[in-house]
């Protein structure tokens, strides 16, 4: 699915949060979001999900705006892991990877051979068989990572949209998490801080500074030394090596 992204400006509490931007993202992509605290990442992945509804005309999904796509159909194609993503009522990882189904399903009784599959593909993935009857509050902030992306991956998205994904999870799960991202045939949006995991992962980054893109491209011409500095003002030593990145980086002056 392409995704574009026209003159979109968003304005919260009289603060411009996100000013024009003009996206276009590929179909298979795998995009990288990127930007010092506060840039505007999640405020564009939240745009980009359809929850802030007055922007959504400035948004497109293989052409169609995204306010004329309706609710249902919406969350049949996309799915979306917030950062701090919440669960009602006392579920079990199973239960909650099965709320992935929900747009799918045809009234309460519609639970088919295909929903199974799905099911146990997205526990599988994410490597939650043996806590698939653990409730959520006995999860460890990575295992609630991993249930909230298997729910996505449960819905079977053609956009996968994820704020911050790696943020609680061990450098196993990391690495694993973004070589699976890989070979989902669908475009991703993925917010990171991680340099080097947005270098090695993705197609293409965007990054963003008080709420404007100041670069957009393949990691190599987005993740440059003066681009780094500029973003968070730290000095950046990038070296490629068999075409792995590996971005290192200091203070520019120490601290006294
Ligand atoms: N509801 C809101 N009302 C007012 N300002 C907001 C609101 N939500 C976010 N902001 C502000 O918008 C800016 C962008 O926030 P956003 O959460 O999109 O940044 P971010 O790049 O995802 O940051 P981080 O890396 O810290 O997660 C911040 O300055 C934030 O304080």
């Amino acid at each position: 699915m392409t995704i574009s992204l026209r003159e979109l400006q968003v304005t919260l509490q009289s603060r411009k949060v996100l000013q024009d931007i003009n996206l276009e993202l590929g179909s298979g992509e795998i995009v990288g979001l990127l930007g010092p605290n506060g840039s505007g990442k999640s405020t564009l992945l939240r745009c980009l999900a359809g929850l802030i509804p007055r922007h959504a005309h400035h948004i497109q999904f293989d052409g169609t705006p995204l306010n004329k796509i309706s609710v249902r159909d919406r969350a049949k194609q996309l799915a979306f892991v917030p950062q701090h993503a919440g669960v009602d009522g006392d579920l079990s990882v199973e239960q909650i990877v099965r709320l992935g189904r929900t747009p799918h399903r045809r009234g309460l009784f519609g639970w088919s051979e295909s929903d199974n599959q799905a099911v146990e593909n997205a526990i599988h993935q994410m490597k939650l068989s043996a806590l698939r009857h653990r409730l959520w509050r006995q999860l460890s902030g990575g295992e609630r990572q991993r249930c909230q992306i298997a729910r996505a991956l449960a819905q079977q998205p053609r956009v996968l949209i994820l704020d911050e994904p790696t943020n609680h999870l061990d450098i196993e799960h990391q690495l694993e998490l973004m070589t699976l991202i890989t070979r989902l045939p669908i475009t991703v949006v993925v917010a990171l801080h991680d340099l080097n995991l947005a270098a090695n992962y993705c197609h293409r980054l965007v990054l963003l500074k008080s709420g404007k893109v100041i670069a957009s491209g393949p990691p190599d011409t987005v993740l440059t030394p003066n681009m780094i500095e500029n973003a968070w003002h730290v000095q950046a030593n990038v070296m490629k090596q068999d075409e792995t990145f590996n971005i290192r980086y200091a203070m520019r002056q120490p601290i006294a």
